[in-house]
């Protein structure tokens, strides 16, 4: 009888190419966005290498394209140039890209899945941090640099060391009102933005059992936040369910034999992590950044902390509450905010949209004379679906402006930026320094919660909104 293994290990077991160390893993999807990769192919241009494995490689543009106005021509210069790049190369090595102006286009970790390229069991690499969002599906997705892009594209494998494992098990079913967003946070504010470092986290128990798709991948985008290498959920169901007959899932009798390969992708009875951490999903309450750490976050009820008396957590506190400009004892629900962002690899999927409209049309009313608010589909299909089902009047009924699909603000790498002091709701994954604009303060929430405050103009406690617990954010 074999050992038994966790699904991390089985899935590295299967892509281990040799054995030295750092190991050479076998990479099954690589995906490349406009941001790191110009210089991955200048590399390969100039070793006179080309892609070993076009057809495992897709890239998009997402970082820094204009959510306005696609047609002008774009005013940034390294925008510009690093979007022509991927055109040029992209059409130079035979790699597909899903270009401004396709109905694939999106945020990469968006179109991914969405797609149907991440499927369980595959290793997943990005030149980019939130790869690990596609660790949702069982695979084992996590961000590269630029030198390891240019290393896949030229041998289809990377080096990587070996992690740790960590389980997180979640206990409990989340309650009316709370969302997969909320989790994640509260995870990241108990084990803090280092918790994770060296480890893949497993998400496992029964409340990741009862998570969509979507509330899973948001789970899985943020581990990159508690400085895990990547996040996994073992594929099950509710998995194949959401992947059935996306566009590049195989179909027929291939799809029934995947399947049943991917049943067997999950961690055995008995395997063991290195470390483990409980979390009572029932316990979780709609939570609010206030510093400018993912962890620096508290439940919606709470008022801004005091510092702790002494040492570095004093003085990261201090700085923290100075740069957000808040004063410890502060009720979390008296700040008020100038904007707010729904969008994001995080929080902008269809599940998402739908779960800030719902909040929305039950609250009734606009948002609040002293706020912008600006909702960015994390791709172009996840646009065209939110409008089929009427999504977009909501939002603009209600005063939010209604974009094409990118990063957009979650970090302020195009147009989409905050002014020196301006506070916002965000649904995105990072809120430290000058991350959405010089100056620029950013509180993490839920779509929910940011739809709430953009009407209220100050951070609301969805659960007490007419209609508000019935709102199950990231439910598609
Ligand atoms: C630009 C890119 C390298 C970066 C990342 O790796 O995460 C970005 O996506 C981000 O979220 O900060
Ligand atoms: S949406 Fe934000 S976090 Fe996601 S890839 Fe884009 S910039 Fe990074």
């Amino acid at each position: 009888m074999t050992a038994p293994r966790t699904l991390f290990q089985k899935v590295w077991d299967a892509h281990v190419v040799g054995d030295g160390d750092p190991t050479l893993l076998y990479i099954d999807l690589h995906l490349v966005h406009e941001v790191t990769s110009p210089q991955a192919f200048e590399g390969l241009r100039v070793a006179g290498r080309s892609v070993r494995r076009p057809e495992r490689t897709v890239a998009t543009v997402d970082h820094n394209v204009p959510t306005t106005d696609r047609a002008l021509p774009i005013v940034d210069d390294t925008a510009r140039i690093q979007i022509e790049a991927l055109r040029r190369n992209a059409e130079a090595c035979g790699v597909r890209l899903h270009d401004v102006g396709t109905p694939e286009q999106g945020i990469v970790h968006v179109i991914g899945p969405e797609m149907g390229y991440t499927q369980p069991g595959m290793t997943v690499v990005c030149g980019d941090s939130h790869t690990s969002t596609h660790g949702a599906f069982g695979a084992l997705a996590f961000g590269i640099g630029t030198t390891q892009v240019e290393h896949v594209l030229a041998t289809q494998t990377v080096p990587f060391a070996r992690p740790s494992t960590l389980e997180v098990r979640i206990d409990g079913a989340l309650k009316p009102g709370v969302t997969a967003k909320d989790l994640v946070l509260a995870i990241i504010a108990r084990i803090g933005v280092d918790g994770g470092r060296g480890h893949v986290i497993e998400y496992r128990g029964e409340g990741v059992r009862r998570l969509s798709m979507e509330e899973r991948m948001t789970v899985c985008n943020m581990s990159i936040e508690a400085g895990a290498r990547a996040g996994m959920i073992a594929p099950d169901d509710t998995t194949f369910d959401w992947l059935r007959g996306r566009p590049m899932v195989p179909r027929g009798a291939v799809w029934h034999d995947e399947v049943e390969r991917w049943r067997t992708l999950r961690t055995d009875p008995g395997a063991e992590f290195d470390r483990t951490v409980r979390i009572d999903a029932s316990a979780v309450e709609p939570m609010v950044t206030w510093g400018t750490t993912p962890a620096m976050a508290l439940p919606v009820s709470a008022r801004v902390p005091e510092p702790p008396p002494e040492g570095p957590a004093r003085d990261s506190a201090l700085r923290a509450l100075d740069y957000m400009g808040l004063v410890p004892g502060t009720p979390l629900q008296h700040i008020e905010i100038d904007r707010v962002f729904i969008g994001s690899c995080t929080n902008g999927r269809l599940g998402d949209l739908r779960a800030a409209a719902a909040v929305i049309r039950s609250v009734g009313g606009r948002v609040h004379p002293r706020v912008r608010a600006m909702v960015v589909p994390g791709s172009t299909r996840v646009k065209a679906e939110a409008e089929a089902e009427g999504l977009d009047r909501v939002f603009v009924e209600a005063g939010f402006e209604w974009r094409e699909s990118g990063c957009s603000m979650c970090l302020g790498m195009n147009p989409d930026v905050l002014l020196p002091g301006e506070r916002c709701a965000s649904t995105s994954n990072r809120n430290f320094e000058g991350r959405q604009g010089r100056h620029g303060r950013t509180h993490l929430v839920s779509p929910a919660m940011a739809a709430a405050a953009a009407l209220h103009g100050r951070f609301t406690d969805v659960r007490g909104l007419p209609g508000g617990s019935g709102v199950r954010a990231g439910r598609a």
